[in-house]
């Protein structure tokens, strides 16, 4: 029986789970899809081959085996309640959403009672198998560079509370300084990796700075921890999703991945 995938948000990361999984690329079923706006869901259905059905949020969790976050961090409580406590598993993508250490406990625990399990890809960065493993001694220093093209950073609350002009900039521009938890909540849908990284590290504080670049036509992030093992230092260049230029291609594929290696029988890196 192949695995039976719900997918919650159709947009640029949700669309590219779908093709991977109508394609073969991923040995699953995507049993429903679910979105806020019907429209989305219906046109990412109608793009498939295998047609799959729009389900409300209780139906899909009730069908799936897998349900996939895919839609923003204000979704994350509502579908990790639901999915958990039916004891399906569950992928997250926006991350963000468990800087709340509050709600990072709760679906933990919902995870270990129902004997579910969470799965947080790494995203659009490089480095985690290394934080991992540093984790297992001692860590001394996180800190996570984002730059963006302005067009991937704005309308995000930081830049709208503070009135940045992104228009103004003429080469990069530091926009932004703070740890994950401040940097999730200025920058919902830009620095999910940020909670990524502070939980990978075990909770340790990540100085995550955003750069503002008009000439950039990548989503960088450059990733240094140091610590009992050493240092290390990883830059990703993204391409940005077409679909939505705040998003990088890579965070769809680590989606993928991820699906991927629930079904494979053997697991490759840390
Ligand atoms: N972990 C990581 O490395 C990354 C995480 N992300 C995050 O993943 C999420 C998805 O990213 P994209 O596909 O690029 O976003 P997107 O904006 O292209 O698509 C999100 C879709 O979800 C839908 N949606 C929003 N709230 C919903 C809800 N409560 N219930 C059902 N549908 C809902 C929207 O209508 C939209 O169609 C975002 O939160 C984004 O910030 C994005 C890139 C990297
Ligand atoms: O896709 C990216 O470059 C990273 C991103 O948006 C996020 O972490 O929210």
């Amino acid at each position: 029986m192949p695995l039976k995938v719900g997918l919650v948000g159709c947009g640029a990361i949700g669309a590219e789970i779908a093709k991977a999984i109508d394609s073969g690329v991923v040995d699953a079923e995507l049993i429903a899809v679910c979105d806020h706006n019907p429209q989305t869901a219906l046109a990412l259905i109608e793009s498939l081959q295998h047609k799959t059905k729009k389900a409300d949020l209780a139906e899909l969790v009730r069908l799936s085996d897998v349900v996939v976050e895919a839609a923003s961090q204000k979704a994350v409580p509502a579908v990790a309640r639901a999915a958990l406590a039916a004891g399906k598993r569950l992928m997250i993508m926006s991350v963000g959403a468990l800087a709340d250490m509050d709600l990072f406990r709760e679906i933990k625990s919902l995870a270990k009672s129902h004997c579910s399990q969470v799965y947080i890809p790494s995203g659009a960065i490089s480095g985690l198998d290394a934080l991992k493993s540093a984790r297992a001694g001692r860590i001394e220093r996180v800190t996570l560079t984002t730059t963006k093209n302005p067009s991937g950073l704005r309308g995000a609350p930081y830049i709208m509370e503070n009135r940045i002009d992104l228009d103004s900039l003429s080469g990069p521009t530091q926009i932004f300084s703070g740890s994950a938890i401040e940097a999730v909540r200025a920058f919902p849908a830009n620095v999910n990796v940020a909670a990524t990284l502070y939980l990978a590290a075990g909770e340790k504080e990540v100085l995550v700075k955003v750069f503002a670049d008009p000439n950039i036509r990548v989503n960088r992030h450059e990733i240094e921890v140091e610590g009992d093992f050493g240092r290390f230092f990883t830059r990703v260049e993204n391409v940005p999703s077409p679909r939505n230029p705040k998003t990088s291609y890579l965070a769809a594929l680590s989606a993928i991945s991820t699906l991927r290696s629930i079904v494979e029988p053997i697991k490759i890196g840390t």
